[in-house]
């Protein structure tokens, strides 16, 4: 039976006053990989971050890993982030501490008090992204694909229900946007459920897979042709 862990229902997305998105109706299921793309400035961020809670939803209805989006209190919204892994174009990685301490700072504070549990669990993430021996180092000393690696190992910590990456190839040259649109891939047919902003269209063709685009204020489901 298929489960639903996101819903958008007549969703109007603003930046302050102005409308960015109107009438959005999505659907998204437990396993599915969903491509999110348009022109920069079409609304994909803002779309995102209404998904996290960072925008508000004033108009329309939405539900997200069964969290209402409507009158979503500020108290509410850690609890919100924990079930959503989230991975950005920046990576968003402290530089002060090393990955290792990067991936316990998350832990801790969502909670996880066991030094035994937390080093396990670090362990897990890392080898997931194969980055197991480089929990040493500092985010500096990697390269930007293995930063980005990082982020998605983190993103992984507390088994989210719904992966939301936004352009996390972005900053990446394109072999190693593929090394990671791969990592993503494979995290997917592990049973994860991703929705991706991008755009880059290299990856789209090669990786086809549902695709959603925001365009002139509205969001509609692009059917792919084969080339
Ligand atoms: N913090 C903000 N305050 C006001 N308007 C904003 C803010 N952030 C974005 N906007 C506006 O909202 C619209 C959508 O921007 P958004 O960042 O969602 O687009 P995007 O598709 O993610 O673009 P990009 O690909 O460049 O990241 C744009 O017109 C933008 O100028």
């Amino acid at each position: 039976m298929s489960e639903t862990v996101l819903q958008l229902k007549d969703a109007t997305i603003y930046q302050g006053e102005s409308m960015v998105l109107a009438n959005v109706n999505f659907e998204m299921q437990k396993g599915d990989f969903v491509y999110l793309i348009g022109k920069t400035g079409s609304g994909k961020s803002s779309f995102m971050k209404t998904l996290y809670g960072d925008l508000e939803l004033t108009k329309g209805k939405g539900s997200i890993v069964n969290f209402n989006l409507n009158g979503l209190k500020e108290k509410d919204i850690p609890f919100l982030r924990r079930k959503l892994g989230i991975v950005f174009q920046d990576f968003k990685l402290l530089p002060d501490r090393t990955i290792k301490q990067n991936l316990a700072f998350v832990l801790k504070a969502t909670g996880w008090t066991d030094k035994g549990k937390i080093a396990l669990r670090i362990d897990e993430v890392l080898d997931k992204v194969a980055m197991k021996t480089k929990g040493f180092k500092f985010p500096h000393e990697l390269s930007g694909g293995e930063q980005q690696r990082v982020a998605i190992a983190r993103a992984l910590l507390n088994d989210p229900e719904l992966i939301l990456a936004d352009e996390p190839t972005g900053n990446l040259d394109p072999q190693t946007s593929i090394e990671v649109m791969e990592l993503l891939l494979d995290i997917n047919k592990n049973g994860n459920t991703i929705l991706m902003a991008t755009h880059d269209y290299a990856l789209l063709l090669k990786y086809p897979s549902k695709t959603l685009k925001c365009d002139e204020n509205k969001v509609f489901e692009v059917v792919q042709r084969k080339s």
